[in-house]
């Protein structure tokens, strides 16, 4: 805006256009600080320092001052409407004492005052801070200004005419509705995805909007007209407490969005040490100056920032996206402040729209918050989706692998069973053929047995088991002390009888004899036995001497009057018999006892056979 700077005994007058929406000041305006509450005329007749031009329409009161005094001068423009409305647009003053003075004697015409952040009833606007001026004449008019500030003030002056400033206020008050419209659907939406989902996401946003809810009331002046005018004691430190909460509140939004904590210990650590600085300035509130606790509050605010933004980006490049989401958002709502600040500050021209870019920045930023917090929670959601159907494919497929091993289990189970049940029947089998075996073994045993004990020939006993028995025998006469008679028989020339009849009868002699012997014997106690090609012999227990020659007569008699028949052939054949009887005292060897049996047969033989001879008599003629 190019506007004319009349010269006035050098003085900068500003030019109230016309036709215009609203204007600043064309040309600046002038001021000086001190630390008394100086008058009206004090102040236009001896200040105690000069007044110091400053050629902008905003101007920043930094020092520890209480009072500052600004002197604007004012001129109509020729076609400029009377009545003005001067706007100082910066809520963070406490006390502004006002007067309209004309003519060379500094006039009054007309004056009033803000005292403690309370609008007068007659103000034009609720907001902090509007004054009516009514420029009459054409000459130069001066406006003086005593003001009081607080923590941090601005002077952001703007003119307006009554109908833009009717229209302005409109149009001011929708924009806030709408901008606390969004905060609050915002606040309440996440609030409410917060009770549903309990995402710790959803509550540290709603912390961050409603922190940055109460910086931006303070410092549009929206919170002093409706919300705490009534409160001095609070509007005392209200940039101070809004400020590091509204940081709070955007660190620990940041740190949960970005989950800093598991990015890292760097991460984790210095935003958890960007917290505690934030709650650090808050408790030091109540016993550090402003004066020192601001500024330390911008340099810190000014790190947080670039932290935050480097983090964010650092964090977008490794592909996380949300970091994408906050970098842009925090962008818009960095570069928004920025503009404000240098418009604040002279960099660039100061216009009361810059206010409100902030908010735009801020409305942006929420919105694009909550839109990347529903996207981040939809992204997780789905990776859960994912993790889930991922779970179940690979349960489905694990259940599958167990159905398969189970049943192969089962098959081998079942190879196993029938294996075990042939095993078992073969086992069985072989059990029994065993079984079969071992009785035809038994059977074939006891048969060879009784082969290797009897004669062919004539099935009696044969020499071996005679000689068995006979040493049995003899222990038990003695043992019983019961007696023992032995006979010993032999066919009478039977070399004769084979060459005469040939050998096959002579075993037919042998046979007749042989039953014959058990025939005549006739006791079961009685051992007959072959000893040898035609000597016999028969084992008599318990039986007395005279029994046993009676016996042996008995005998010899049969054989003789007895014929083997064999083809027609009636055999006659005789025997010859040596018998032994031993007593109960008697102790003999079986080999004795045969010699004794032998020896008797000797002497029948001798004797001219076909007799019998008794070895006791043998043994009477020793
Ligand atoms: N047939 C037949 N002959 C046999 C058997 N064992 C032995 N001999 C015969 O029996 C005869 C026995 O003859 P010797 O011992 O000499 O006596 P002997 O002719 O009986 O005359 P003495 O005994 O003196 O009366 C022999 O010729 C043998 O070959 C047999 O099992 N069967």
């Amino acid at each position: 805006k190019s506007q004319s700077v009349t010269q006035n005994d050098s003085l900068q007058v500003n030019i109230l256009p016309a036709g215009q929406q609203h204007s600043h000041l064309s040309a600046g305006m002038y001021y000086f600080r001190v630390g008394t509450k100086l008058s009206l005329q004090q102040a236009i007749l001896r200040p105690p320092r000069p007044w110091v031009f400053r050629a902008n329409s905003s101007l920043h009161l930094t020092d520890e001052d209480q009072y500052t005094w600004i002197k604007m001068p004012l001129q109509r423009a020729n076609n400029a409407g009377e009545q003005w409305i001067m706007t100082i647009d910066w809520p963070l003053i406490r006390a502004i004492d006002w007067y309209h003075v004309t003519g060379e004697n500094n006039q009054l015409q007309a004056q009033g005052s803000f005292t403690n952040w309370q609008i007068p009833p007659g103000a034009p606007d609720e907001f902090p801070f509007a004054i009516e001026l009514k420029i009459e004449s054409h000459a130069t008019e001066t406006l003086y200004l005593r003001i009081q500030h607080s923590e941090k003030a601005l002077v952001p002056v703007t003119f307006w005419t009554p109908e833009t400033f009717a229209s302005h206020k409109l149009d001011r008050n929708w924009f806030l509705g709408l901008f606390y419209g969004v905060l609050l659907a915002m606040f309440a939406y996440n609030l409410s995805l917060f009770a549903f989902v309990q995402n710790r996401g959803f509550a540290s946003y709603c912390f961050y909007v409603l922190t940055m809810a109460a910086y931006t009331s303070v410092m549009n002046g929206s919170g002093v007209a409706w919300l705490w005018s009534a409160m001095p004691e609070f509007l005392d430190y209200a940039y101070r407490i809004t400020v590091p909460l509204a940081f709070l509140g955007a660190v620990v939004f940041i740190r949960d969005f970005l989950m800093l904590k598991k990015q890292g210990a760097f991460f984790d650590i210095t935003s958890q040490l960007a917290c505690a600085i934030w709650v650090l300035f808050l408790l030091l509130i109540p016993f550090v100056s402003p004066a020192v606790l601001i500024p330390a509050i911008e340099v810190f605010g000014f790190i947080n920032c670039v932290y935050g933004f480097t983090t964010s980006s650092y964090l977008w490049w490794k592909r996380d996206a949300s970091a994408k989401y906050l970098t842009l958002s925090w962008a818009i709502l960095i570069f928004s402040t920025v503009i404000l600040i240098m418009g604040l500050r002279d960099f660039i021209p100061y216009q009361i729209e810059l206010h409100y870019l902030q908010n735009v920045g801020v409305t942006i930023e929420v919105l694009l918050l909550s839109m990347a917090l529903a996207e981040r929670i939809n992204r997780e959601r789905q990776m859960r989706f994912e993790a889930q159907d991922m779970a179940l494919q690979m349960s489905k497929e694990a259940s599958k692998a167990k159905e398969s091993e189970v049943s192969a289990q089962e098959r081998l189970l079942g190879i196993e069973r029938r294996v075990k049940e042939e095993l078992s029947l073969k086992v069985h089998e072989q059990t029994r053929e065993l079984k079969v075996a071992m009785q035809k073994l038994q059977i074939m045993n006891k048969e060879l047995e009784r082969l290797s004990l009897t004669d062919a020939l004539t099935g009696l006993a044969n020499r071996r088991h005679f000689d068995d028995r006979l040493a049995d025998e003899i222990n038990r006469a003695t043992r019983n002390e019961t007696s023992l008679g032995l006979l010993m028989l032999d066919i009478d020339h039977f070399k004769q009888i084979n060459d005469t009849f040939g050998h096959p009868a002579g075993d037919k002699v042998i046979q007749t004899l042989s039953a014959l012997i058990q025939r005549v014997s006739g006791r079961a106690s009685d051992l007959p036995a072959r000893v040898g090609g035609e000597e016999f012999c028969l084992l008599v227990a318990g039986e007395t001497a005279s029994s046993v020659a009676q016996l042996a007569e008995n005998l010899r008699q049969t054989a003789q009057n007895e014929t083997a028949v064999h083809e027609n052939n009636h055999i006659n054949y005789t025997v010859s018999i040596g018998f032994t009887c031993i007593t109960p005292s008697q102790i003999i060897t079986a080999s004795s006892l045969m010699k004794q049996a032998d020896d008797a047969l000797y002497k029948a033989k001798r004797g001219g056979r076909n007799c019998v001879v008794n070895y006791a008599l043998i043994e009477a003629e020793n």
